[in-house]
C-alpha cells in the first residue's frame, strides 16, 4: 500500500517500483544521502562531564588545555643527573607528583618514572645502569655507551602545546578520548545532544524467550537493535513490543517523545502491516517509500509531525526480516542518528573481492562479508530472514546491480565492533 504524502513525486533516476507496489524506490546512495540531509542541523551543543560525554560527538574542537607533558618529566626509575658523571649523590630522592629544588654540577639525585626534571639536570640515568658508592657518596655510570644529554628525559610539550587543536569536532567521544581529555585538562566537555530514539517492535508472533513453537518465532531484533542504536549515538528512552494492530500503532507513533522513532516490521503489505495507515493517519511527510536494495527494500523514512515545543520528529520503519532490518539500521537509521548527534560520517571503505560477489540483476545487494587484509569474501546464509552470515561478518559489502567479479574493487560499509 502507499502513504499519502511522498516528499518528491516520481520515481527518481535510477530507481524503480516494486512489481505489486506503487512505491517509488530511491537508490541506495540516495536514500542514505536523503536520511543524512533530513536531519538537517545537529542537535544542539550541550556541557557535559566526562563520564556522561562517552558516546556524544565532540561539538568544538578539543584543544589542549596545558602543554604535554607539562614540566619536562623522568622517563624512566633512576637518577637526575648533571654533567657526564661519575656524580655527588643527593639525598632526598624526586617522587611524581612532587616538585623538585635544583640540581647542582656534577651531581645526581634518585627520582621516579614521571618525576618532574630537577633544574640543571641534564638525564635521566636507569637505575640498571647506575652504581650507587654509598660509603663515598657517589654514583658512577655503567651504561652500556655514555648517556647523552637529555637520554630518558620527556621534554614540556613534547606531545603538545597549550592551545593546539587536539581533534576536530564531530569526534566521537570513546574512551580513548576520554582518557586525552583528562591529560589535557579537561573537566568537562561540548558535545552534541544524543538524539532521543523509541524502539517499537512490532510482530504478535515475536517470542521473547526459549525456542520457537506453536508457529511463533524469537525476536531476534528486540536484542540486536538496542546496542547497534547506541553505537550510532542514540540515548535509547524506550524499547517496547507493540500489537500488529492499527490503533495501538498509531498511539504509539503519535504519543512518542523522541527524536526518532524507530519500527520493526509492518513494512510490508500483509494483511496486519499497518505502517503505511499509520503514517496517513497521523499526517507524516514519507522521505523514503522503499529503496533499490537487496535484503530490505520495503524499508521507509519519514518525517513525523513535530513535538507541541516544535521538536522535529522522524521515522524509521525498518522491515522485520532480520538481515532486511540490519540493511535499514546501515541505510536509514544510522546515516540520521550520526547526523543529528554531530558525528563525523563513516563513508564505506573500498576493498578487493577475494572472490566473485553475487549482485541483483536491478537493485543493489548488501551481502554479509568476512575481511581479510584488503579482500573480502562473502558468507554464506544471507538470505533476508537470516543471521547466520552477519553474525560472522565484519562489514557489508555493497555490490551493484549485477555483481562484482572477483580482483575488483567493492565499497564496504564497516559493521560495528565490540
Ligand atoms: N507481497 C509482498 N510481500 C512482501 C514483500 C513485497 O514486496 N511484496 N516484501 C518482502 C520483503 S522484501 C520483506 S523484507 C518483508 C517485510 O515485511 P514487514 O516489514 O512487513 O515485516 P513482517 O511482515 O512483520 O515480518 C516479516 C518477517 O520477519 C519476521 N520478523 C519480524 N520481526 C522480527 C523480529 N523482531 N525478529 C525476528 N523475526 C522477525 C516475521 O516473523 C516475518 O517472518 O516483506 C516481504 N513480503
Ligand atoms: O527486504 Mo526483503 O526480503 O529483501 O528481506
Amino acid at each position: 500500500m502507499t502513504a499519502s504524502r511522498t516528499a518528491d513525486g516520481p520515481a527518481p533516476h535510477g530507481s524503480q517500483t516494486e512489481p505489486g507496489s506503487l512505491r517509488a524506490a530511491r537508490t541506495w546512495e540516495r536514500a542514505r544521502s536523503i536520511a543524512r540531509s533530513c536531519a538537517g542541523q545537529p542537535l544542539p551543543a550541550v556541557p557535559r562531564t566526562l563520564a556522561d560525554a562517552l558516546g556524544h560527538a565532540l561539538a568544538e574542537p578539543l584543544v589542549a588545555l596545558t602543554d604535554l607533558p607539562p614540566f619536562a618529566t623522568a622517563a624512566m626509575d633512576g637518577w637526575a643527573v648533571s654533567g657526564p658523571g661519575p656524580w655527588r649523590l643527593g639525598g632526598a630522592g624526586v617522587l611524581a607528583g612532587r616538585e623538585p629544588g635544583p640540581l647542582g654540577p656534577d651531581s645526581a639525585v634518585p627520582l621516579a618514572t614521571g618525576a618532574p626534571l630537577p633544574a640543571g639536570a641534564t638525564a635521566v640515568l636507569r637505575h640498571e645502569h647506575g652504581a650507587a658508592d654509598t660509603e663515598r657518596g657517589l654514583l658512577h655510570d655503567r651504561s652500556p655507551a655514555p648517556v647523552p644529554e637529555g637520554q630518558d628525559i620527556r621534554p614540556r610539550g613534547q606531545e603538545c602545546r597549550s592551545g593546539e587543536p587536539l581533534l576536530p569536532a564531530g569526534t566521537t567521544v570513546t574512551e580513548r578520548v576520554l582518557g586525552l581529555a583528562a591529560a589535557a585538562g579537561y573537566d568537562r566537555l561540548t558535545v552534541h545532544r544524543r538524539p532521543s530514539v523509541e524502539l517499537l517492535v512490532l510482530g504478535d508472533e515475536l517470542l521473547a524467550q526459549g525456542v520457537p513453537r506453536g508457529g511463533r518465532v524469537r525476536d531476534a531484533l528486540g536484542p540486536l537493535l538496542p546496542p547497534w542504536l547506541r553505537a550510532c549515538g542514540a540515548e535509547l528512552i524506550s524499547h517496547e513490543r507493540v500489537a500488529d494492530d492499527l490503533a495501538a500503532l498509531g498511539e504509539a507513533v503519535r504519543r512518542s517523545p523522541a527524536d526518532v522513532v524507530v519500527t520493526t516490521g509492518s513494512t510490508a503489505s500483509g494483511p496486519v502491516d499497518f505502517l503505511h495507515d499509520t503514517l496517513r493517519a497521523l499526517d507524516a511527510r514519507l522521505l523514503v517509500d522503499s529503496v533499490a536494495v537487496r535484503p530490505g527494500h520495503p524499508m521507509l523514512l519519514a518525517e513525523l509531525p513535530a513535538t507541541a515545543d516544535g521538536r522535529a520528529r522522524r521515522l524509521v520503519g525498518l522491515p522485520g526480516n532480520p538481515l532486511a532490518a540490519v540493511a535499514g539500521m546501515v541505510t536509514l537509521a544510522e546515516p540520521l542518528l550520526r547526523h543529528l548527534g554531530g558525528h563525523c560520517a563513516p563513508e564505506p571503505v573500498q576493498l578487493t573481492a577475494g572472490s566473485a560477489l553475487p549482485g541483483h540483476p536491478r537493485d543493489t545487494r548488501l551481502l554479509p562479508v568476512f575481511t581479510a587484509g584488503q579482500k573480502v569474501t562473502p558468507l554464506p546464509f544471507d538470505g533476508p530472514a537470516m543471521l547466520r552470515g552477519l553474525a560472522l561478518a565484519d562489514g557489508l559489502a555493497v555490490v551493484p546491480p549485477g555483481g562484482v567479479p572477483a580482483g575488483d574493487t567493492v565499497d564496504v560499509v564497516e559493521l560495528p565492533r565490540r
